[in-house]
């Protein structure tokens, strides 16, 4: 199989996909700037390593490739040591560092084997580490940590056979996209056969956690706290121009941390089965459903199941996150109980923790690969925003 960008479905075999182990990044927060940060706890490291490799080992025991953003990032600069300078300087830049502290701080990355300066950048550096201990401004950081590049789900999505590249919501957050953008411009496994439908340096917002790639005609985007409707509008020219894709269903929700992105609400886990949250399934007119085509936007007055059934072609069956129980929804919700990540038709990693949910998928008939969650969900991620697929088997052609 093609070794490029390959993502017609959510739920097609994966057989890529790109993660980021946690590392020193997480140990790098103190309480006064989780906020900031956008981080809701502080994670205890050993742990967060120990979840993060039995989750990336289910992964690859069910076949499909995992491969770390740090290690593709250091390949890239191995390959092209021309460009490492700039891309230094660049980061430097936008990480905001202080004008005194910008020379020592790029000979300190400088003398870096390429992979530890980019564990290094994700990391980030004390003044403490370069030696400073008296600086008249107490802030102790050169360069802020990155903790959210633990999800890799939203700094980009793999849309076909195109990326769209985000200009994140926040500006911690909006940090992280330098290494994609690095990877698929300057790797021998992407360059110049990755097509953008968005750029980083464009300026509405929008991130992956938003971005379901239904099947390889219909798109679904969430207009959230993080991805407004004009960053869909500008990115479904492109895709419609250069992707294979005709349609986009975009659902308006309501914007707030809880429901951040479309995927701590809505994912799909097999051909007619999506697991959504009850505010969906009840408040169907809390939020708006409109279609974008080559013809335009309009917004489409239907209940969200026939929506689906349509554009699937199958009679779907939502299941809801923690069943009818609203303590069990509100709970399991914040723990990421809707951000499973589907590994083949009707296979899913979900959070153990979950377990009102995980009933619920295996009864519908899911089968459900369990994998521990203490630490790791204290960024406020599951599954699916640890991971974004590079590569999945097609599915075959509805017959019907
Ligand atoms: N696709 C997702 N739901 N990602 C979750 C990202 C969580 C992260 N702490 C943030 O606030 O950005």
């Amino acid at each position: 199989m093609e070794k490029k960008v390959h993502v017609f479905s959510e739920i097609g075999k994966l057989k890529s996909v790109l993660v980021h182990r946690p590392g020193d990044e997480v140990e790098n927060l103190t309480p006064e700037y989780l906020e900031r940060l956008l981080f809701d706890d502080v994670p205890f490291k050993k742990v967060a390593i120990e979840e993060h490799n039995k989750f990336t080992s289910l992964i690859r025991e069910n076949g499909a490739e995992v491969l770390y953003i740090e290690e593709l990032v250091a390949e890239t600069l191995d390959q092209n040591p021309k460009i490492k300078e700039a891309f230094v300087d660049q980061f430097i830049n936008e990480a905001s560092v202080r004008k005194d502290l910008v020379k020592p701080f790029k000979d300190f990355l400088m003398k870096m084997t390429n992979l530890d300066m980019a564990v290094k950048m994700i990391a980030g550096t004390k003044k403490l580490e370069l030696g400073i201990t008296n600086d008249a401004d107490k802030y102790p950081f050169i360069a802020d940590p990155l903790p959210n590049v633990l999800f890799q789900r939203d700094p980009f999505a793999s849309i076909g056979n195109g990326v769209t590249m985000h200009h994140m919501w926040s500006v911690t957050r909006n940090r992280e996209t330098i290494f994609p953008d690095l990877v698929f411009k300057n790797h021998k496994r992407f360059a110049g056969n990755v097509p953008y439908f968005y750029e980083r340096d464009w300026k509405d917002f929008i991130e992956g956690g938003d971005i379901l790639v239904l099947n390889s005609e219909t798109l679904i985007i969430g207009v959230s706290q993080r991805t407004s409707m004009a960053a869909i509008e500008k990115a479904s020219k492109q895709i419609f121009k250069e992707g294979s894709y005709n349609k986009i269903l975009v659902l308006d929700l309501p914007k707030s941390r809880a429901f951040m992105h479309l995927d701590t609400v809505f994912t799909n886990v097999d051909y007619d089965k999506f697991i959504v949250h009850p505010l969906i399934f009840d408040s169907i007119d809390q939020f708006k459903i409109f279609e974008l085509s080559k013809d335009g936007k309009k917004e489409i007055k239907k209940p969200l199941v026939d929506v689906l059934s349509e554009a699937t072609g199958y009679k779907v069956q939502l299941i809801k996150c923690g069943g009818e129980d609203p303590i069990a929804a509100g709970r399991e919700q914040w723990n990421d109980g809707t951000n499973v990540l589907t590994i083949a038709p009707g296979v899913v990693i979900a959070y153990e923790r979950n377990w009102v949910t995980i009933d619920l998928l295996e009864k519908a008939g899911v089968k459900v690969i369990k994998t521990p969650s203490s630490e790791l969900s204290r960024g406020r991620g599951g599954p699916r925003c640890m991971t974004m697929p590079i590569i999945r088997e097609d599915l075959p052609k509805k017959s019907s």
